[in-house]
């Protein structure tokens, strides 16, 4: 039985805790899978990498409307697939060697771990470790209805979608949520029919519901949208996958997709052995300081959080490497303003309340919505469906809640973000700063001015 002063388990955004504070520590990283994590391999790098090109062959498509007749010639999915894993591949091979043999304290184990004890791992190659802190960066994984498992039909997840060696002619979505909006418009722009089926309504039901609901009008113009559907039976065919869904229509397509959530792998540690609580959707439990309700173990990002999210992984990793490293100076998760955005077409970016949020609060509130056509970038665009609304405190002047839908929303953001974060006032964002002139951000700007609020 080999003894750290720490061990991490998971190799995503657990890695990036070994840093120069624990030079003098024996360290274990224990990894089941690919090195690196969901991020890197299968989640936000790769999934926007095949996003950036489908947004230039969904403009190729839709900029004869501005006058210039492009077409789209082809798609080289698998020329875009080998760049995308040509360059990531690599990443992770190099993380891994250089957790395994890049310094003299840190040891890398490829093995699945769960506890026998308080801070005792069995891995699945037959050792067992013990250690002073471990660390729980374990993540999460797809969840696939029964209907489907119980169905026996092929279907796909994010984690294999993206190596496959073609764009299919037909594929089935199953979800409404994140990576179903996003590979909704990879697929499509790449050429497939796309069908997504949505168990509610709207599609992306998360965000304020005018953005919701605008962006699934949008949807339905571009891709088979059921909505308020579920898969009730799937077959294999000879030509592909048939689904029958519960509103009494049926579809064939060529590859299913899958996108029905992710649950933390809490389920698989034997948390029970080490006095790891969980909360009923298998999230562990953690505290302001990451840490669990086990001495000195710690989790973080999608095991414990209630945003899966990378931005989010990333910052609870920082706060535990500080804790680790100071512990008598312990520092604390800020989950106060925590901003999303979703990579489909157009882009949508949140941050903050929505209207609905602040509707259930109870508190007074005022918003603003403004179209990007209502500033000249937006007449330079012919747009006529991007949004941004606000959302604020009429009696402070402070934001509550901001989100767009379009171009470059998730940049568009971040200044609301920032505000947001710091306490800055609706007024003095708006007057107290210049706006590039004819920028986008312009229409930020307009939003922050159409606020009306106590005192002008
Ligand atoms: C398709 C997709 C797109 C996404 N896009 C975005 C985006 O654009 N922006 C964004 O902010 N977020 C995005 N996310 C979410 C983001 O990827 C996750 O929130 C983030 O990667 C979680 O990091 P983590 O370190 O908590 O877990 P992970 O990176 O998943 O790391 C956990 C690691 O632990 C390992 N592991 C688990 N259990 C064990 C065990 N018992 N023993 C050994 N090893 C174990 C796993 O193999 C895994 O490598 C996306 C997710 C997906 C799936
Ligand atoms: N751009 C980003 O930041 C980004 C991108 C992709 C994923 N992610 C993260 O990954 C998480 C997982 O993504 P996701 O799209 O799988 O989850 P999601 O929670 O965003 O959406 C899941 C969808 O599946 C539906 N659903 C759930 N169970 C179902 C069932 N049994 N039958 C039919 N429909 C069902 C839900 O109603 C919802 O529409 C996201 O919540 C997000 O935090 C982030």
């Amino acid at each position: 039985m080999t003894h750290y002063d720490l061990v991490i388990v998971g190799s995503g955004s657990g890695n990036s805790l070994v840093g120069p504070d624990f030079d003098d520590w024996q360290i274990a990283v224990v990894e089941e899978g690919t090195f690196g994590g969901t991020c890197l391999n299968v989640g936000c790098i790769p999934t926007k990498m095949f996003v950036y090109p489908a947004d230039l062959a969904e403009a190729a498509r839709t900029s004869g409307r501005l006058g210039v007749d492009a077409s789209l010639e082809r798609v080289r999915w698998a020329d875009i697939r080998d760049r995308i894993f040509g360059r990531i591949d690599p990443i992770s091979a190099g993380g891994r060697e250089y957790r395994a043999h890049g310094e003299p304290n840190t040891t890398l184990y490829e093995a699945h771990a769960q506890f026998t004890g308080p801070r005792e791992l069995r891995l699945s190659t037959g050792q067992s470790i013990t250690a002073d802190r471990i660390v729980l960066a374990t993540g999460s994984r797809p969840v696939i209805p029964d209907a489907i498992t119980d169905s026996g039909v092929p279907f796909h997840t994010s984690d294999t979608v993206m190596r496959i060696d073609e764009v299919p002619a037909r594929v089935a979505i199953l979800g409404g949520g994140y990576i179903s909006a996003e590979f909704a418009h990879v697929f499509g722009a790449f050429g497939a029919q796309v069908s997504v089926i949505a168990r509610s309504a709207p599609l992306l039901r998360h965000l304020d519901l005018d953005l919701a609901e605008r962006f699934t009008s949008l949807a339905e113009e571009r891709w088979d949208v059921r909505l308020n559907a579920i898969v009730t039976g799937a077959s294999k065919t000879a030509d592909g996958i048939a689904l029958e869904l519960s509103d009494g229509s049926s579809l064939e397509v060529d590859l299913l997709l899958v996108a029905t959530g992710r649950r933390p792998n809490s389920d698989r540690l034997n948390l029970a052995a080490a006095g790891v609580a969980v909360h009923p959707d298998g999230r562990i439990v953690v505290d302001a300081q990451q840490r669990t309700t086990a001495d000195a173990i710690w989790a973080l990002g999608d095991a414990s959080s209630e945003h899966q999210l990378k931005h989010v992984a990333n910052h609870e990793a920082r706060v535990v490497a500080h804790n680790l490293a100071h512990p008598d100076a312990p520092i604390e998760s800020d989950h106060r303003v925590v901003p999303a955005a979703v990579f489909t077409h157009p882009q949508l970016a949140s941050v903050g309340l929505t209207e609905a949020q602040a509707a259930a609060s109870g508190r007074r509130f005022v918003t603003a919505l403004r179209g990007y056509g209502s500033t000249a970038y937006g007449w330079a665009m012919e747009d006529n469906s991007s949004v941004c609304k606000l959302i604020a405190d009429p009696a402070t002047g402070q934001l509550l809640g901001a989100h767009l839908m379009g171009e470059q929303a998730a940049t568009l953001v971040q200044p609301l973000i920032q505000a947001m974060s710091f306490g800055l006032g609706v007024r003095e964002m708006a007057r107290g700063q210049y706006w590039i002139h004819p920028a986008l951000t312009e229409v930020v700007e307009n939003t922050l001015l159409a606020l009306e609020l106590d005192q002008s």
